[in-house]
């Protein structure tokens, strides 16, 4: 038997599965999808069978093969979609095959966790007579992989075929913790008479031992936690252990899932009766459900229009047809609040997909998954690859957020994924917006997607009044407070009325930079081309790109003056601030500093939803989802720092997050108003998002588009270069870019080689090139070949080149 495998040498000459002899022995164990251990040259490398056949290709000589040395799991981790799903993703973002199909694996299966054998039930002494390794493993049910290899060499070869007649099972321990969290549990080994039997027998003393007794009586065919007999019964692990030496109970180990929401209980929700606009977009989408075949929507609806009772009624007709459904939030938006929603409609089917989980917590979700023991996950960017076998819907809410998009290679936008995946599933593709992106909007208007609409809020609630001020003016007025003269009055009305507000500060392209103001020297890197960010906790000045970190400096280095100081609005400062004008106040501040603990994001929410805060204050991370029914104000603190960004989609991004932010106030029995601060009021982003008016917004974004040559006009590719020394960089993005110019169609545009934005980042400066094309059909190809001209001329030089095709971070 021969196994096609591809190796975790992740460059384009190793880009290619490569034959191996399949020995005897591994043959019950190995599958297509299947992790293994193969030799490559002199190392051991990890590898992925994506073919099994029986005979070499071109007719090699089978003899001349190496052989597989090791199959991974017990199961394989990929399905036979994902691994279609990672062969398109290599061609379609010109990434190794290797490294698209890592980006679906959980980090404990990348990582060099170890591997353990565990013995199943069905172990016996009976089976166990012949073999030292079985007899040593029903003795100790657990074993290191790596031990066994040493303890008996002789064995080693029948692991496979155990495994595969379930004898014993294999898991991977990260670090030191196991990766499957077992709890010991007790269970009655007696018939009802016998324990009659022995509670007549027992001394007045042994009362522990009784009510284990009584309670096996009550409950014969069920088994009890060690804790629970504990902390319930007052029985304690002595007691249990001198029950087992007599034979009248069994201690076992049984694997629990870590569940991050254990201590949580949900109250099963009601669906609520569905406005007729609910009714109306959910009809053509539950057909599309019934009829299982490939479907797209776009649902543009405002906020608070009831969209994620939408996406929950979907996901309800997908379960009843017997199919499973993914659901893509922003890790931003991915609150508790938000998995609550899901677990109060799905129970237990639902697995939750985050980063905020620890490795071992998110392996265990996705085990639940690939066993096929839920039905619903809800996560971030990459549970786009959560190994369901019959994908019937998949949703993504908010479908404009960048974070869809990931910027290390292999770099995918999930939407992209998403609609790949659908269409081999003959799935329902279900995106969602107030803010749709331009290229989804462009292409719902040109019935790519069927456009779904849901202009206003659920109950006729109204849409909170926005109104702008302009700072420039309030500078006239003599005041230099950071709140205009309208925030203010509105902040204290609403402490008056004990009413809750949300104040936003667009951190967004906003530094807290170090500058003099005798000079205006800057404080810069000196490994990277960018201004250093200024942090108050220990008062350093730190970069962002590579670490470098000094202290904050007393005099201006360049002309000695004593006024350099750091610039720039801080949450912090804000804070100190509203306490300064408002004493009293009680402020929630959510940013980056006060969230890092695991699970402060959601004691915070949880406070102010509890009204033990009049203002929720934060960055980005408070724009989303969430959804507080006495919150009566939006208070954006300064709108266009994210206007002046170099990036195609500074307007978009800007219209987009003072949507989202007004949507915060306003959204129940009270009502909202949201105050705008902005140095640019006339700027169309602006203008537009204070009427709630995103058709008109549409069309003027689409004519500056036009105009400028950018997406959904024209598509993307950039291509950045970086190295040590300037020339041997500029010549290898010659070297590349010279390829295409010959070659590119004649409606393409190429610009560079050109340094970049950010010409120097850890000492390595950086080139780029920009591919604008319309009609390029073969564009991945061409970039293939071009990158194989690079890489043959690259071979001594250890230029680094990355290809981002449809770019969101231009710098
Ligand atoms: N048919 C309905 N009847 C009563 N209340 C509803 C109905 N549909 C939704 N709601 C409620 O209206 C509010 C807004 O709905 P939902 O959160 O689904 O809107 P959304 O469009 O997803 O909002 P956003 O995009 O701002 O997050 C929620 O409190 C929700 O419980
Ligand atoms: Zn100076
Ligand atoms: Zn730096």
């Amino acid at each position: 038997m021969i196994a096609h495998i591809i190796v975790d040498v992740p460059v384009s000459r190793t880009n290619r599965p490569f034959d191996y002899r399949v020995p005897a022995w591994l043959s019950p164990l190995i599958q297509v999808g299947s992790r293994v251990v193969v030799p490559f040259g002199p190392r051991k490398l990890q590898g992925y069978v994506v073919g099994i056949s029986e005979n070499t290709e071109h007719g090699v000589d089978e003899d001349r093969l190496k052989d597989v040395e090791q199959v991974m799991d017990d199961t394989p981790p990929l399905t036979a979609e994902l691994l279609k799903m990672s062969e398109w993703m290599s061609g379609q973002y010109l990434c190794p095959w290797v490294t698209a199909v890592q980006a679906m694996l959980p980090a404990v299966l990348k990582g060099k966790a170890q591997k353990w054998l565990t013995a199943s039930d069905q172990l016996d002494e009976r089976i166990c007579a012949n073999s030292g390794l079985l007899w040593e493993l029903l003795r100790k049910r657990q074993l290191p992989l790596a031990e066994v290899e040493k303890q008996f060499p002789d064995e080693y070869m029948l692991i496979p075929g155990w495994i595969h007649s379930g004898l014993i099972t294999t898991e991977y321990q990260v670090k030191d913790r196991i990766t499957k969290k077992q709890q010991s549990f007790v269970k009655c080994l007696l018939s009802p008479e016998q324990m009659m039997e022995v509670l007549g027998s027992l001394s007045a003393r042994a009362d522990q031992m009784r009510r284990v007794l009584e309670l096996f009586l009550q409950h014969p065919a069920d088994s009890f936690s060690i804790q629970t007999m504990r902390d319930e019964f007052g029985v304690n692990r002595s007691a249990l252990k001198s029950m087992e030496a007599k034979g009248w109970v069994a201690i076992e180990q049984v694997e629990v899932y870590r569940d991050p929401y254990a201590n949580r209980r949900f109250v099963e929700r009601k669906k609520p009766a569905f406005t007729l606009r609910q009714q109306e977009v959910l009809a053509p989408i539950i057909r599309s459900i019934q009829e299982s075949s490939y479907a797209s929507f776009l649902l543009h609806g405002v906020t608070g229009s009831g969209k994620t009772e939408v996406y929950l009624e979907a996901i309800e007709h997908t379960l009843a047809k017997g199919r499973e459904a993914i659901f893509l939030v922003p890790e931003i938006s991915l609150t508790p609040q938000m998995v609550e929603r899901f677990k109060e409609r799905f129970g237990a089917d639902v697995a939750v997909l985050h980063s905020a989980l620890s490795q071992g917590e998110r392996y265990d979700e996705w085990r639940k998954i690939i066993r096929k023991q839920v039905k619903v996950v809800v996560g971030a960017r990459s549970a786009i690859f959560a190994p369901f076998q019959n994908v019937g819907l998949i949703v993504i809410d908010e479908e404009h957020e960048s974070s869809y998009k990931q910027e290390e290679t292999p770099r995918y936008h999930a939407r992209e994924v998403a609609l790949w995946r659908a269409k081999e599933n003959g799935a329902v593709l279900l995106m969602g917006s107030a803010t749709p992106a331009l290229e989804t909007y462009a292409l719902a208007t040109r019935g790519r997607y069927t456009l779904l609409e849901m202009p206003d809020r659920v109950g006729h609630r109204p849409m909170p009044q926005v109104h702008v001020v302009d700072m420039r003016e309030e500078l006239h007025a003599e005041n230099r407070s950071m709140f205009s003269r309208l925030l203010h009055e509105m902040i204290a009305d609403r402490l008056k009325k004990q009413e809750q507000m949300v104040i936003f500060l667009n951190r967004r392209g906003f530094s807290t930079f170090v500058m003099c103001r005798s000079c205006g020297y800057t404080l810069n890197c000196i490994h990277c081309d960018i201004s250093l960010t200024y942090h108050k906790s220990n008062h350093t000045a730190r970069c962002h790109y590579c670490g470098y970190t000094i202290a904050q400096p007393a005099h201006c280095p360049e002309c000695q003056s004593e006024h350099i100081r750091f610039f720039g609005t801080g949450t912090q400062k804000v804070e100190a601030e509203l306490a300064k004008l408002f004493p009293g106040i009680r402020v929630i501040r959510m940013d980056v500093d006060t969230t890092s603990r695991k699970g402060s994001h959601e004691e915070l929410l949880s406070k102010f939803r509890q009204g033990q805060g009049d203002v929720l204050l934060g960055t980005q991370m408070i724009a989303k989802g969430l959804d507080f029914p006495r919150v009566t104000l939006a208070g954006i603190i300064a709108a266009d720092t994210s206007l002046h960004l170099p990036d195609f989609r500074a307007a978009e991004k800007t219209f987009q997050l003072l949507t989202q932010v007004g949507g915060r106030a306003g959204r129940h029995e009270l009502e909202g108003d949201v105050v705008i601060q902005t140095y640019t009021p006339e700027h169309y982003s602006i203008i537009h998002a204070t009427r709630h008016d995103y058709p008109a917004f549409y069309q003027d974004e689409m004519l500056q588009r036009r105009r400028t040559g950018y997406p959904p006009y024209y598509r993307l590719v950039l291509i950045t270069f970086s190295h040590e020394d300037v020339p041997v960089v500029i010549r290898g993005a010659h070297v590349l870019g010279d390829f295409l110019r010959q070659r590119v169609a004649s409606t393409t545009i190429l610009l560079g080689p050109v340094a970049s934005p950010i010409a120097r980042v850890k000492d390595r400066f950086r080139f780029q090139i920009m591919l604008k094309y319309r009609d390029e059909p073969n564009v991945t190809e061409l970039l293939t070949q071009a990158t194989a001209a690079f890489e043959e001329w690259n071979k001594q030089q250890k230029v680094l080149m990355t290809i981002d095709v449809d770019p969101y971070v231009l710098l």
